[in-house]
């Protein structure tokens, strides 16, 4: 078993990764060399106490690094921090310092902790209770704090653990009863805070402040502490979450090991044909299995990150089935891993992989949140992750002081993942992304203040705090949802607004998944996506299980299922229409190009579903009856003149077939620029549209009300047309295939496109844009 040590390793494995490939195949993009980071520890600071440095010295840290130095100091002089440094580099024990050694000083103080996620809740509590003095009782308060012990959390715990959901729907609504811990509250952290985004970060924004409001009429203030992986602006982004000014620290001293990172991109598969006969290339799982297989063979302690649950599993399946051919002793030495495990598996998982008995482990990014794992030979990221912090946040595990590691990035079949593995400098020399939210969504905003009414009555002081504008009260009055008293806005109903809120959906009606023979529910999924998901016919996978949908019954709110697993996945096919309601702003370039910016209605159809196979291979249409559904949200939109279209020399008959792909490649390449996934964007393109008078391509948020992600497109729209052209420009396939102008969620199976129309009119609107940035 290979075991070189020291500088180059990372060199040395992928060197021995690019031998397994088959000739005539080049897959390898792009090589970068890291250098390593050695750390800068300071020492503690003078008012940390004895009982803890030594506590924080039984579990290996005898000095704190620079960074969590600093930020304690913030924290301790009462300001708002945010701590953006990358994985691993301490930001819990930056946290843990100043509000441990608060709550030792004022021995009745209390503190709030935050997490997206139980597990990870769970796994820092773990951790803080091997620290802490028993005087603080930390204790979680989630969905799974058994009813019991829930009143003894609230009298009892100085350090309660707890998530959005319960916070919005158990700890607010019952301020009273949590008096006490209320009163006394000094800090509230904030982990992994970069996963609020969207509109569930806008959500969350809007808890935090009715958490400050709550926490004001007991009299505390508490600090905020953030925890986030890098991000830019972390500063403004933690400010707009919060609500409160936050100061941020970015510079990491925590050391790293020096790193290779390689870009690869699977090869073009010649013998399979996908929809309307495009090419296909080996899919990022494929080629993610024989690069594992590889790595494990060279003795590396290699993770791989897969985008799905079946990913995962099947990535695993087919390295150890590789392995078995090579070595008996190997396939057992490789791992699935994904959401659900219980937190002893976890452990479990940790420790094999730092003791060398597991050697590959197949993830999906469960493993991101919370999972002490560092220092590895090699890390594998199949399909880019969404983001660059998530990249850095799952390449970071790999690399030890003084030993050099292997990152290889996989692209997936899909424009982003093209555009960057033909442009590093995009991921690598790049700043991380900002989140993106928007608390003022009237969507969202609305039923928060009726949350915060129910709490506590609303006061005009109030509203400053949430931003809302008087009208937005005024309709509340008006629906019979509050009512307006000379003190305030009240809610004067029984039944309290909370459950009707969801803060992780987009709102509304939930429809459950319910297994039609034991008649045991799922899961659920929100209305608005339920025509897409879970019609009749559709593959529904749930914790790696497939079932197929039989019966979507609307009324009723139920999508009735049975456990299969064919061999195909289905995708929805949808007819959607856009009709402008307002523009913000419209911008005219040279007379052939507007860009504007406002509100729309999206009205979709979904009339039937693809069956295909894992290998993108099209086996039928099948069509539906559902009823339309008309979503109001924010859009980006362009126009070109006909004339101008003409001009390019583009045959009028090509032109839906441009636009349309234009469409796909640009909200493949968004994420780029608005920190969101393809699925919380849609698109509609159309070589005459009633309301603009022209060719016309939209691009909407997919949720209500938006979710900053139009917004932040147009603000971004020269560098992210640039980059969408660029990458239908990279891709090596004759016609257009997935990794450039095809859509997975096209409604209209990916017909018409034109991929040489496509950069035709995106070269047009760009020319007209800089021509007339040029001459402004
Ligand atoms: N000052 C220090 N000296 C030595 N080791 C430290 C120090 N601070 C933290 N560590 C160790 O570094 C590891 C990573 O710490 P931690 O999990 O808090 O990092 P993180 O930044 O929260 O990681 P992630 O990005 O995964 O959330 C832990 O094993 C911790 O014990």
């Amino acid at each position: 078993m290979g075991t070189q040590a020291g500088a180059g390793r990372g060199t040395r494995l992928l060197e021995r990764v690019l031998a397994g490939v088959v000739a005539g195949e080049q897959p390898l993009r792009h090589v970068r060399e890291l250098p390593q980071r050695p750390a800068t520890s300071v020492e503690w600071p003078g008012w940390v106490p004895e009982s803890l440095r030594a506590s924080f010295a039984r579990g290996g840290v005898v000095a704190p690094w620079a960074h969590q130095a600093t930020a304690a100091e913030h924290v301790r002089a009462g300001r708002h921090v945010v701590i953006s440094t990358g994985t691993a580099s301490g930001k819990s024990l930056a946290y843990q310092l100043p509000v441990l050694a608060a709550l030792g000083e004022a021995p009745k103080a209390t503190a709030l902790y935050l997490s997206p996620t139980k597990a990870l809740g769970a796994d820092q509590l773990r951790a803080l209770t091997a620290l802490c003095d028993p005087s603080v009782r930390p204790a979680a308060f989630d969905g799974d704090t058994p009813l019991q012990e829930r009143d003894w959390v609230r009298a009892y715990s100085r350090w309660v653990f707890t998530n959005p959901d319960m916070l919005h729907r158990g700890i607010l609504p019952a301020h009273a009863k949590w008096a006490q811990f209320f009163r006394r509250l000094t800090h509230v952290v904030v982990d992994e805070c970069h996963g609020y985004r969207g509109v569930f970060g806008s959500h969350v924004a809007l808890l935090l402040r009715r958490l400050r409001r709550v926490a004001r009429r007991y009299g505390s203030d508490p600090v905020f502490v953030l925890a986030s992986a890098t991000v830019s602006q972390p500063a403004a982004s933690a400010t707009l979450l919060t609500g409160v000014p936050c100061v941020a620290v970015t510079e990491d001293f925590s050391p790293r090991g020096a790193r290779t990172v390689a870009l690869w991109e699977p090869p073009l598969l010649p013998e399979l044909a996908g929809e309307n006969g495009a090419p296909v290339r080996r899919t990022a799982g494929a080629e993610t299995a024989r690069i594992l297989t590889d790595l494990v063979i060279e003795g590396a302690r290699t993770l791989a990150f897969v985008r799905s649950r079946r990913g995962a599993e099947l990535t695993a399946l087919s390295a150890r089935h590789a392995l078995s051919q090579v070595d008996a002793s190997l396939p057992d030495r490789v791992a699935a891993y994904r959401s659900g495990f219980l937190p002893e598996d976890r452990r479990a998982l940790e420790r094999s992989l730092a003791d060398g008995t597991l050697l590959g482990v197949a993830s999906t990014n469960a493993l991101e949140l919370g999972v002490d794992i560092a220092g590895l030979d090699a890390v594998v990221v199949a399909g880019y992750p969404g983001t660059r912090a998530s990249f850095w946040q799952q390449a970071g595990r790999a690399g030890r002081a003084g030993d050099s590691a292997l990152v290889i990035f996989v692209a997936r079949d899909d424009p982003l993942d093209t555009y960057l593995v033909h442009h590093p400098e995009a991921v690598l020399d790049t700043p991380v992304e900002a989140t993106v939210i928007d608390p003022t969504n009237p969507y969202v905003l609305a039923p928060h203040l009726a949350c915060a009414a129910a709490e506590l009555p609303l006061t005009e002081a109030c509203l400053a705090d949430f931003a809302a504008p008087r009208r937005m009260l005024d309709d509340l009055v008006a629906d019979g949802a509050l009512r307006r008293r000379p003190t305030g806005w009240f809610w004067t109903a029984r039944q309290r607004p909370h459950p009707d809120v969801d803060i992780r959906g987009s709102g509304g009606d939930q429809i459950a998944v319910v297994e039609s023979d034991s008649a045991r529910m799922l899961g659920t999924v929100d209305f608005g996506s339920s025509f897409t998901t879970v019609h009749p016919g559709a593959v529904y996978l749930h914790q790696g299980q497939s079932y197929v949908v039989d019966d979507l019954d609307l009324e009723s709110g139920l999508a009735l299922v049975h456990q299969e697993d064919p061999e195909w996945t289905t995708q929805p096919r949808t007819v959607v229409d856009i009709t402008v309601l307002s523009t913000d702003t419209t911008t005219d370039f040279t007379d052939t190009t507007t860009v504007s910016l406002g509100d729309v209605a999206v009205t979709s159809h979904v009339v039937g579903y693809l069956r295909k196979l894992p290998t993108g291979e099209v086996l039928d249409q099948i069509p539906l009856d559902l009823p339309e559904q008309t979503l109001t949200t924010r859009a980006v939109w362009y126009t070109l003149t006909s004339q101008a279209l003409a001009a390019t020399g583009l045959p009028k008959a090509e032109v839906p077939g441009a636009l349309h792909a234009a469409e796909h490649a640009a909200i493949g390449l968004l994420p780029l620029f608005a920190t969101c996934d393809r699925w919380d964007i849609g698109g509609v393109s159309t070589a005459l549209h009633p309301d603009t008078g022209e060719a016309t391509v939209f691009v909407h948020d997919a949720h209500p009300g938006g979710a900053g992600f139009a917004d932040r497109a147009h603000a971004s729209l020269t560098p992210w047309l640039t980059a969408t052209r660029d990458a239908i420009a990279a891709c090596e396939c004759p016609a257009g295939c997935p990794s450039c102008v095809q859509s997975p969620k096209c409604g209209n199976g990916n017909d018409p496109l034109n991929k040489e129309g496509a950069i035709t009119v995106l070269t047009a609107i760009l020319t007209a844009v800089s021509a007339q940035t040029q001459a402004a």
